[in-house]
């Protein structure tokens, strides 16, 4: 049996299509972020500038969120030898449990190994616990949550993205004592649109059901403490389940819920995604927490943020690239083809020195191929004006599209609203 043919073909099925991901070769260099080494093939190094990096506010080069990494792991070493429930509960550990559980205003808060994990542990365990539970998901949720539902085996409905009246109808079929579980993000990561979270608050009181939302992509980033989205709608409190990561906003790794102490405790008791693996380091907990509680209590690092992502929506906007609207800092910029993207994706840093991977099915739907571009607090406006440039020549070069995309966008979102799962990209 030639196994090695079966999976060399199947990754050259995705060369074919151009959707074959490469990694590039990055060296982060303290304190010069979004700044960075790249090497190329041949391995040479040269300086480059991220402009797709999730570490959206560059907590990850902060210099307390440094320090206390470095001091606890002199103080403490470095792995956690251990699970949970077998040695690995360390100190820093307990503590930013307890920072999150007050972010959040919630009464407890549980840490997993990535925001990944923590969405498929805590939906599928919150879904299995609940007898004849059906779940009601956003036709955009993450990967995670898709698996979450999936490894759940319970019943699901899909709600047309951000689609109240959709879910109300959804809602209203269904029998009114079965425990329902409507799991939806707050901002949406590849267009960068939010949640009717009020709305769907609105329903799950009405129809008797849990609220669980991905805070993902706005923790740290939104609301007067950075508690995301619903913090700054007011809403934290008629959320059941919040999901987060410490690996975007926050800078650092690992995931997240905060609930009441009941779901916390069915979840730390009955997720295995939870259970059997080893707890995360100490200097990455104290890490993580000193990240949090510097954006509690500092509003610069959003306030840059929001004002470096206007700036480069309107100068992209003006240059007549095709920006799609989005309400964050998310900025989505539409090729609507896999091979042009990649082509955009290699100018811009073969010529230019900025690095923003390609955007491809499935992460997004085919015809929305795009480059996804996330300004930080630390591009500077200079760094803003450059990017305007190299863009400009890249889609000259390459004569790409530039009408607004945004028709396109609503229409393909909903011919792809076959209403089943779609198949996990990263
Ligand atoms: C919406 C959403 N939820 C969850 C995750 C997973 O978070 P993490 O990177 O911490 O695993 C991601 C990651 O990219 C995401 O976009």
């Amino acid at each position: 049996m030639d196994y090695r043919g079966i999976f060399e073909d199947a990754v050259d099925t995705l060369r074919a299509e151009k959707r074959y991901r490469v990694f590039a070769d990055l060296e982060r260099i303290a304190g010069k972020f979004p700044k960075a080494m790249y090497r190329d093939d041949a391995d040479n190094a040269r300086e480059i500038t991220i402009w797709c990096s999730n570490d959206y506010l560059g907590m990850g080069q902060h210099e307390k969120v440094v320090t206390a990494m470095q001091q606890t792991a002199a103080s403490m070493g470095v792995g956690a030898g251990g699970t949970r429930n077998i040695s690995g509960t360390n100190r820093p550990l307990v503590e930013l449990e307890r920072s999150l559980a007050d972010l959040h205003r919630k009464e407890a808060a549980l840490v997993f190994t990535s925001g990944f994990v923590s969405n498929e542990a805590a939906i599928s365990t919150i879904a299995r616990l609940l007898p004849d539970c059906i779940i009601f998901s956003d036709q955009l949720n993450h990967a995670s949550m898709i698996q979450g539902v999936r490894q759940s085996g319970m019943e699901k409905k899909i709600f047309r993205h951000n689609d109240v009246a959709h879910l109300r109808e959804l809602l209203s079929q269904v029998d009114r004592k079965r425990p329902k579980l409507i799991a939806f993000e707050s901002v949406y990561s590849m267009d960068g649109d939010v949640a009717p979270i009020k709305e769907i608050c609105d329903l799950a009181e009405e129809f008797g059901a849990l609220t669980y939302i991905d805070e993902v992509h706005a923790v740290g980033m939104y609301g007067p403490r950075g508690g995301g989205i619903a913090e700054h709608e007011g809403l934290m409190d008629r959320i059941d389940v919040i999901e987060g990561t410490l690996a975007k906003g926050f800078g650092v790794m690992g995931g997240y819920i905060a609930a009441n102490r009941s779901i916390i405790d069915a979840v730390r008791s009955y997720a295995p995604e939870f259970i059997f693996t080893t707890a995360l380091p100490p200097a990455l907990c104290a890490a993580a927490r000193a990240s949090i509680e510097h954006l509690k209590g500092n509003g610069e690092e959003r306030l840059m943020h929001q004002r470096q992502a206007r700036l480069t929506k309107a100068i992209l906007a003006d240059a007549g690239l095709p920006v799609m609207n989005s309400d964050t800092h998310i900025v989505p910029l539409i090729v609507g083809d896999a091979r042009a993207v990649k082509a955009a994706s290699d100018m811009l840093l073969d010529k230019h020195n900025i690095y923003i991977q390609p955007i491809n099915y499935p992460t997004v739907p085919k015809g929305t191929e795009r480059l996804r571009i996330t300004p930080t607090p630390l591009h500077s406006d200079e760094m803003i004006f450059e990017l305007r440039h190299a863009l400009v020549s890249v889609w000259t070069s390459l004569e790409l599209p530039r009408e607004r995309a945004d028709a396109a966008i609503t229409a393909s979102k909903l011919t792809s609203g076959d209403l089943t799962l779609p198949s996990l990209g990263g």
